[in-house]
């Protein structure tokens, strides 16, 4: 529904090039919830900007459910922007217009008459949790409500597509929370397909299926929330799991471990039904193995749970080894680590 085929977008300032995107390929499918993460000049609002054409590829194509954006004129534009809403990490409300005259911009614009007016925007109020602040202004709202009043405006034109830069940035944690609430349900009782861009893995760890990591303008790792979180591989996107998903040693207990010739340390990875399953404690009970947890977390994503353990067997060696033999026959993935 939404594709980037080879995109790249050089910037040219003051003669100087900048390289803001190289040969991009990525694919959203109608229904996703699609993140894009990276630190700073990754190019994500780049890459954002050149879906709804508010920039032009330098060389590629973009294609908007199966049509091609680079060839449009003016007035294909205009329809094709229709399918889009956006949303934006500062909100970009109209402070002298009320929360209803806000969110009817759109309307407005597109000519709507006003009771057609009327009748969507108490509609997006009601659905936005916004009814009682239909008169208010901006300038009395919490950023939570701003944010609303954003995501209700983006919305009026019923679009197919939701484009959300930094949307939860300038919130706290619960705010983000209610918000990202609010953008599952736009996507599942509104069918509409949703791109983020964040620096924040937690945002895509609550609300997204998939999810692309970018980093000097280029994609490095892209695929499944569930697969890129489960097996990172790129450092860049290790470094941002770990900012939410927590498997090393804490300090103090490394501080009391000696690690000894006859024990052997291994990561042990649980994915979904293996994560409930009593691995450890069959381990204990069947094997000749003496087993010390040292590490253990879990955590949902995708609404799957994932666990991490990290443990010292001490045994004798054909011991260790058919004790690792039944872990992995429990579909777990464990592996044995040299240095903690
Ligand atoms: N209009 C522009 N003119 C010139 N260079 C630009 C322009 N917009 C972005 N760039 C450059 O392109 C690169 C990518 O910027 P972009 O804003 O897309 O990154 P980003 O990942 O969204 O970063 P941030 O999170 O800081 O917004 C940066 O080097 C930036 O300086």
């Amino acid at each position: 529904m939404i594709e980037l085929k080879d995109v790249s977008k050089t910037y040219v300032r003051k003669g100087l090039s900048i390289e803001a995107l190289k040969n991009i390929n990525i694919k959203v499918d109608k229904g996703d919830i699609f993140g894009f993460i990276g630190f700073s000049g990754a190019g994500k609002s780049t890459l954002i900007r050149l879906v709804n054409r508010l920039e032009k590829v330098t060389s590629g194509e973009v294609l908007i459910e199966g049509e091609l954006l680079n060839a449009y004129s003016t007035s294909g534009l205009r329809k094709v922007r229709k399918k889009i809403g956006m949303i934006f990490q500062h909100f970009n409300l109209l402070e002298s217009k009320t929360v209803f005259d806000n969110i009817a911009i759109p309307l407005v614009l597109l000519k709507r008459n006003k009771r057609k007016i009327e009748q969507r925007v108490k509609e997006l109020l009601e659905f936005t949790g916004l009814s009682e602040k239909a008169n208010s202004y901006p300038s009395e709202l919490s950023g939570g409500q701003k944010q609303r009043v954003g995501i209700a405006r983006a919305l009026a034109s019923n679009p197919s597509i939701l484009l959300c830069d930094e949307a939860t940035s300038a919130l706290d944690p619960q705010t983000t929370q209610s918000i990202l609430d609010l953008l599952r349900k736009i996507n599942q009782e509104y069918k509409i397909t949703i791109l983020i861009i964040t620096h924040e893995m937690s945002v895509i760890q609550r609300i997204c299926n998939k999810v692309a990591v970018m980093e000097k303008g280029e994609i490095i790792e892209q695929g499944n929330v569930l697969e890129v979180f489960g097996q990172p591989r790129h450092p860049t996107t290790q470094s941002f799991v770990r900012t939410v998903i927590h498997d090393k040693v804490p300090e103090s207990v490394l501080r009391t471990f000696e690690q000894q010739e006859s024990q052997r340390i291994y990561k042990l990875e649980f994915i979904g039904q293996s994560a409930s399953d009593p691995v450890v404690h069959e381990l204990i009970r069947k094997h000749e193995v003496h087993v010390n947890i040292l590490f253990a977390s879990m955590t949902e994503i995708q609404e799957t749970t994932i666990g991490y353990m990290t443990i010292q067997l001490r045994g004798e060696q054909h011991a260790v080894e058919q004790a690792v033999s039944f872990v992995k026959s429990k579909g777990v993935n464990i592996q044995e680590v040299k240095d903690l």
